[in-house]
Parts: structure tokens; sequence; C-alpha cells
């Protein structure tokens, strides 16, 4: 295969620091923005300092400038990033890493110049191997389940062994471990940790016991 641009050393070095200290990344979807700091607070505090908060919605990016000057400590990710715009706004609030669902042909250009690493969303071979094109060696998988899971990531291991993958979307407790013993996985994601009704309720003890739990059960 012809590699067109390769991703200085760094950038790959880069998200395996960030993805290799998270076994498990939560994925956030904070409605409230009060909520931000003590949910990203109890997750870090169970033991996960990896987080995405997903531009699903409104408050997400004050959400992540608000997490991020509160615990220096957490590597914070944006999620859902769709186009270069809205990557170039995770970048002006100080993310970490940017993860997306998807990928574009214009998001893959601009995450090889951006300063913020990216984890392009990836569901296909052919979607890894265009981003190999510029770079990239590691992806998310997404919809894990939905896509292939497990098998899938097998399967891939053959003609593209040196990717490696975060698998995210249908991932739980009880699914978690048969990914991440898989050699091409560093971590997985998940919303399975932030449920609706405890950050409704305001529950951190139940989010920091889940996130305990999680980082227990799946530690390196
Ligand atoms: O919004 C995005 O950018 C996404 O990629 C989707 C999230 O990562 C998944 O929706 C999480 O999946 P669940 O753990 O099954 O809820």
């Amino acid at each position: 295969m012809t590699i067109d641009k390769q991703l200085p050393s760094t950038r790959t070095t880069e998200l395996d620091s960030i993805c290799l200290k998270a076994e498990v990344i939560p994925v956030l979807a904070i409605q409230r923005v009060e909520d931000a700091v003590p949910l990203a607070s109890a997750l870090v505090e169970g033991g996960l300092s990896v987080l995405e908060v997903t531009l699903r919605t409104d408050c997400a990016l004050e959400a992540t400038r608000r997490i991020k000057a509160a615990l220096p400590q957490a590597s914070v990710g944006i999620g859902t990033v769709l186009t270069p715009a809205q990557y170039r706004q995770a970048e002006q609030v100080g993310a970490d890493f940017v993860v997306t669902p998807g990928t574009t042909e214009a998001l893959y250009r601009y995450g090889v110049e951006s300063p913020v690493p990216m984890l392009p969303g990836v569901a296909t071979v052919s979607e890894v191997m265009i981003g190999w094109q510029f770079g990239y060696r590691r992806f998310k998988l997404f919809p894990a389940e939905a896509s292939g899971g497990v098998k899938a990531l097998k399967a891939f291991a053959g003609p593209i062994g040196e990717a490696r993958f975060c698998p995210t979307g249908g991932i739980n407790l009880d699914n978690a471990a048969d990914y991440l013993a898989l050699p091409n996985v560093m971590c997985v994601g998940g919303s399975w940790l932030t449920p609706k009704s405890l950050v409704e309720a305001e529950d951190w003890n139940g989010i920091r016991q889940l996130a305990r739990e999680a980082a227990e059960r799946f530690h390196h």
C-alpha cells in the first residue's frame, strides 16, 4: 500500500499514551453544563481518567472547557466530530484528542495538520486503508457490536495487523473483556458508565462506583 503522508511517529505515540492509560473511555453526553465537573470528577476518582465528551449536546464545548480547568490530570477528548469546523472548535476548548464516529477525506486531512490528535471512527477495512494512506494507525471501531465486533477485529488483524482499535458502540461490563483480550485492541469506549438515570439524579457516588468497577476489572 502506498503511504502518501506519514503521520509523525509522535502522533501515534501520543494516541497510544492516551489510550493505554484508559482501559475504558467513558462516553459522555452532557445535558446540563453544571453536571460536567461533578460527573467527570466521579469518573476520574473511580479510576477512569480518559473521557470522551460528545458534541451531541449544546453545552459540550463549554462542558469540556470546565472539565479541563477543574481536572488537569484527566485527558479529555471531544467526540461526535463530523466536520473540520467542529474539529477546530475542539482545538479551541483545549481538547486532548478528537474522536469521530466515521471519517471523511476532509477530516483525515485536517487531522494530519492539527495539533490535536484524532482517533478516526471506522467500521470497515476500506476505511482503515484510506486512513492508512494519510498515516493513521489508531482507530475507533464504531459501531463495534453492530459492525462485527470481536470477530471483525480478529479478521482485521490479518491484512491490517499494525492497526490498533478502540471499539465503541454496544460495549458493556459483560463483553468488554472479550475485546480487551484482543492484541489489536488498546481500550474500549462506552456510555454504560454514564447512565442517564444516575446523571439526572446527580448520583455521583453511583457513577464513581461504576467507574471503579470497570477500572478494577479491566486494569491493564
Ligand atoms: O457520538 C459519537 O460520536 C459516537 O461515536 C457514538 C458513541 O461513541 C457511542 O454511541 C457510544 O456507544 P454506546 O456505548 O453503545 O452508547
